[in-house]
Parts: C-alpha cells; structure tokens; sequence
C-alpha cells in the first residue's frame, strides 16, 4: 500500500485556490534554502485553473526553472505541446521553461536528448506535479513497448510510444522515469472525477503489482504524495 494523504475539493477554483498556496510554499522555501527552484509540472487541460492562480502570485520567478514531466513529441508551437502551454503561462513572468521534447528526432534519440538536458539542471526537482488519465497513466509512462524502461531505466528521461495511441494525442512521447519522478523532493497528483479516484486507489493499494502504471511508478516512494482530487 503506497502512503498518500488525499485532499478533496467540490470544484476547481477551490483546488487551485489550495494547490497554487501550497506550490507557493514551495518555490518560497527552495528559494531561501537554495536560492533556486526546480518544478516539473504536467501538460493536459486540468492543471489551467492552478497555473492561473499560481501566476498571480509574486515571486522571484527569474530562480524558478520550469520543466513539462513529459511532453508530446511535436513542435513547441503545436497546442498538444505541453511545453508550449507552460512557456505560455510562465515564461511572461520571468522564469526560466525547458522544452524537453525534440519533434524533429525519433523517439529514442528524442528520450537520449531530453535526458540530457535534464542532466544539465540541478537536480532533485523540488516538486514533480502529476496528472493521470483514466487509463492510469501518468506523466508519460503508458502501457506499450518501452513501459518496462520507463519503470527501471536509471535515466532522467526516456522516450516512449503509447500502445494504444491514446486518442487526446495520439503521438509518441518523452518523459520522466520512475526514477527521476521518485527522486524529487515532493510529489502530487491531482486528478478530478470519480473515474480517476477510483482508478488511483486501486494503483495505491496495489502498487507494485499493479496494472496501472501509476500504481508501479509510485510503489517504493519515501516522500510525501499529496493527492488533491476534485469532482467533475
Ligand atoms: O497526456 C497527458 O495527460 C495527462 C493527464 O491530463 P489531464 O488533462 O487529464 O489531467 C497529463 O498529466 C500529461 O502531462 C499529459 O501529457
């Protein structure tokens, strides 16, 4: 059973009212313990509500260096990019958004250079964000060929083609391991809808031997998991 303290909202304002006062908590501490800031957050549509209110809030943004913890492997300037929506919301402010996707590479070299680019940012991130799907899947690590290297590869980063394609956006990927998602300093999850909440209890319970690939990812983790679900 992977340990985890669940917090509820009736909506989304409320969560992000929350998230955001809690990610702010966190640049603020990184900042004075280290004068820097490293967050991987996700891509999807379910963290805009918390990037709005993050936003509003004053801090030394030009020390906060952002990274997608997976991205689609497309151009920055498509909308499936997860990149391209965190430079949207964050570059304005002055921090510092590392595209780790190369859509003009194929997939294993498109993992080789995302790993590389994270192996050159000072490591742990203070916060790895997640989202799931109702696949449970989360960041990128899907079911298919390279889901076994996802959960064991000692990279930062790997690329990854979902088998099936999932059809939001049916493309291939790159994204962090379980390893790198592991070694940060905090870790949470936000999901919304019964269908979600049920998917991750059973990947909790379960963890290593679970069928959800978020139940294998965080099976083994020694931080804190804060999990923030909304209804729908
Ligand atoms: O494909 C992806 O989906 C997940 C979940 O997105 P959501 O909008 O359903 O929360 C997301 O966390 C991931 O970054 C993205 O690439």
């Amino acid at each position: 059973m992977i340990e985890a303290e669940w917090w509820d909202y009736e909506d989304a304002d409320a969560l992000a009212e929350q998230l955001a006062g809690d990610i702010g908590f966190i640049i603020e501490s990184a900042i004075d313990a280290r004068n820097e800031c490293l967050l991987v957050l996700p891509g999807g549509k379910s963290p805009i509500p918390v990037f709005e209110k993050l936003k509003a809030q004053k801090f030394p943004w030009k020390r906060v260096t952002i990274v997608p913890g997976d991205d689609r492997l497309v151009d920055v300037t498509d909308p499936l990019s997860n990149a391209n929506l965190l430079a949207k919301n964050f570059l304005p402010l002055g921090a510092r958004v590392l595209p780790i996707a190369s859509a003009n590479l194929g997939v294993r070299q498109a993992g080789d250079a995302a790993d590389v680019r994270l192996s050159d940012l000072k490591w742990p991130p203070d916060l790895v964000w997640l989202g799931m799907g109702t696949n449970g899947h989360t960041a990128s690590i899907f079911h298919g060929p390279d889901y076994d290297e996802a959960l064991s590869s000692k990279k930062k980063a790997i690329g990854l083609t979902p088998d099936p394609l999932p059809p939001e956006a049916p493309v291939a990927r790159v994204t962090l391991t379980r390893s790198a998602i592991l070694s940060a300093r905090s870790i949470v999850i936000t999901i919304d809808g019964d269908e979600k909440k049920r998917v991750l209890e059973e990947a909790l319970e379960q963890g290593e031997a679970s069928e959800w690939p978020i139940g294998r990812v965080l099976a083994g983790a020694e931080q804190s998991i804060d999990i923030h679900w909304r209804q729908k």
